[in-house]
């Protein structure tokens, strides 16, 4: 986990492969972010890595070593409160058939993660990861959305020293409703970040842990292997969940209910097992 870092809008060539990753932080280039630094510590030493902050700490040549080495990676961004109220609260009006139009989600906090966020370059990291969490959910609705229609949404976080970790947060959505009706609901919820945030990275350290001691082959396949670097089933308890796409191998940011959905998975097929190591 780390403080938010400014969002790679491209990945510089060192950061393509593992071998010019390595190489790159070998002679100590300024373009390896400091988080991407400590995944690639992790990595070496086969230590989990889940990235609690918004920014894209894994590049390509990261999540090619974290393969070759078979070692869990996870992320982004933990989900605390003004988000995860969201992600529940979209999903219930959307499955519900009301139309959510306009999303105005703003914050104010008093810590040092507030302080960072001030500056634009690591606000447009969290911006991202606080507002794509309910584009799966719009798109997979064609009843009540055309092809490429979306809510308006907006994200603000201000910096109020004052409130320190009594963070803030004021949202208002505004939905379509039945014969053209609307319907506006306004929340505000003031919580301990760092209460929130604690029992996240707890959680996610467990099963970070308990999931690199699961050993699993599918029908068919010959011997038993782990599961997939790429921890979907951790991307349940963040933002920005990144997961693996079973069809291609390749990575992406994706929905919370797909996350749900393998962290279900993964239960049902784990209860009851003898745990290897124990
Ligand atoms: O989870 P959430 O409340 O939507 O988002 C929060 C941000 O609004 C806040 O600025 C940050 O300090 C918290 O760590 C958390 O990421």
């Amino acid at each position: 986990m780390s403080l938010t870092e400014p969002r790679k809008n491209k990945f510089c060539r060192s950061s393509k492969t593992s071998e010019s990753l390595l190489a790159s932080s070998e002679r100590n280039e300024s373009e390896i972010s400091p988080s991407t630094l400590y995944a690639i510590a992790c990595i070496l030493e086969n230590v989990p890595f889940i990235n609690g902050s918004p920014q894209n700490t894994f590049v390509p040549g990261l999540i090619d070593l974290a393969l070759q080495r078979n070692c869990l990676i996870g992320g982004d961004d933990f989900k605390s409160a003004q988000t995860k109220m969201k992600s529940v609260l979209v999903d219930f009006l959307v499955g519900a058939g009301i139309k959510p139009t306009s999303i105005v989600s703003y914050n104010h906090l008093g810590n040092n993660d507030g302080m960072n966020l001030s500056t634009p370059q690591t606000f447009r990291s969290k911006e991202i990861s606080k507002s794509n969490v309910v584009d799966d959910m719009v798109s997979s609705n064609e009843i009540l959305y055309e092809p490429g229609e979306h809510p308006d949404h907006v994200v603000v976080i201000k910096y109020v020293p004052y409130v320190g970790d009594s963070k803030r947060a004021m949202d208002e959505y505004t939905s379509e409703i039945f014969m053209g009706g609307k319907n506006t609901i306004v929340l505000h919820n003031t919580c301990k970040d760092s209460l929130l945030a604690a029992p996240i990275i707890i959680d996610l350290v467990l099963l970070a842990e308990l999931s690199t001691r699961i050993q699993l082959k599918a029908e068919g396949e010959g011997k038993f292997h782990s599961f997939h670097p790429v921890a979907t089933i951790l991307s349940y308890l963040t933002k920005a969940p990144f997961t693996i796409l079973a069809k291609t191998g390749s990575t992406r940011h994706t929905s919370g209910e797909r996350t749900v959905e393998a962290a279900c998975n993964a239960r049902e097929h784990t209860e009851g097992l003898h745990w290897l190591g124990s």
